[in-house]
C-alpha cells in the first residue's frame, strides 16, 4: 500500500501541465479556453508577470473545466495569494525552508521544485513527496529521474524545464513521473497573435501523444 498523495493524483490526472506566462490578462481566458478545448485542463499560471494573479482569477471565473495552479510561488506571500485566489494548488521552481514550512502549515496542495537529492530530502521531510524536477532537461532529464528513483522510491515527479513535445512521452513512461510541465503548449508569439486554434490543435496533439493516464 502506498500513502495517499492527493497532489500526485491531481498531477497524474493532468498528464501535461502547461506553464503559462501571461503578459496581458485579456489573453488569459481565450488561451485557457483553447487549452481546455484541446484536452489540457490543468494549467500553471505563473506569477512571473504582473498580470499573473489577475489571469488566474479570470480563468477560474470564466473557463469551466480549467484546474488552475499558481506558479512561480517563491515566498509565503505568494502562498497567501494562492489561498486568496482560491487556486487548486501552487508550484514553485525551488523551495526555501521558509516556503516549505509555510506550505506545510497552510495545507494547500504544493509542488516544490528540487534539483538535488538533498533538496528532495528537505521537501520530503515536510511531507512533500511530489515535486517538480527543475530544470529537468538541464539536470540530466530521464537519467536524473531514474537515478533519483533508486534511493527515493516514494518520490513522484513533475519534470519541467527544457522538455519538448517530442520528449514528453519518454518522461511520462517513467514510473515515478506523474506529469510533465512545460511552456511548449503556449508559445509567446502565438499567444501575442491570438492564434488560439493553433494552440488548441497543439494541446490536442500533445494529449494524444501523452497516451492514456
Ligand atoms: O516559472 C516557474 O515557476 C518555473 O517553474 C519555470 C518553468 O517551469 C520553466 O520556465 C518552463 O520551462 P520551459 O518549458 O523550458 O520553458
Amino acid at each position: 500500500m502506498t500513502t495517499p498523495n492527493p497532489t500526485a493524483d491531481l498531477l497524474r490526472a493532468a498528464r501535461i501541465v502547461p506553464v503559462l506566462t501571461i503578459r496581458d490578462a485579456a489573453q488569459a481566458v481565450p488561451l485557457a479556453r483553447a487549452l481546455v478545448a484541446g484536452g489540457v485542463t490543468t494549467l500553471e499560471v505563473t506569477l512571473r508577470t504582473e498580470a499573473g494573479a489577475k489571469a488566474a482569477e479570470a480563468i477560474m471565473a470564466e473557463v469551466p473545466g480549467a484546474v488552475v495552479g499558481l506558479g512561480t510561488v517563491l515566498a509565503r506571500r505568494d502562498l497567501l495569494l494562492a489561498r486568496q485566489l482560491g487556486v487548486t494548488f501552487a508550484f514553485s521552481p525551488g523551495a526555501t525552508p521558509e516556503l516549505l514550512d509555510a506550505a506545510a502549515e497552510d495545507g494547500i496542495p504544493f509542488v516544490p521544485g528540487i534539483a538535488t537529492a538533498s533538496e528532495l530530502m528537505a521537501a520530503a521531510a515536510r511531507g512533500f513527496t511530489t515535486v517538480k524536477l527543475f530544470p529537468a532537461a538541464q539536470l540530466g532529464g530521464i537519467g536524473a529521474l531514474k537515478a533519483l528513483g533508486a534511493p527515493f522510491p516514494e518520490a513522484r515527479f513533475c519534470p519541467t524545464g527544457g522538455i519538448s513535445e517530442e520528449e514528453m512521452r519518454d518522461y511520462l513512461a517513467l514510473p515515478n513521473v506523474v506529469a510533465v510541465g512545460g511552456s511548449w503548449l503556449a508559445p509567446a508569439a502565438e499567444v501575442a497573435a491570438g492564434e488560439w486554434e493553433a494552440i488548441e490543435a497543439r494541446a490536442r496533439r500533445s494529449m494524444e501523444r501523452a497516451g492514456p493516464r
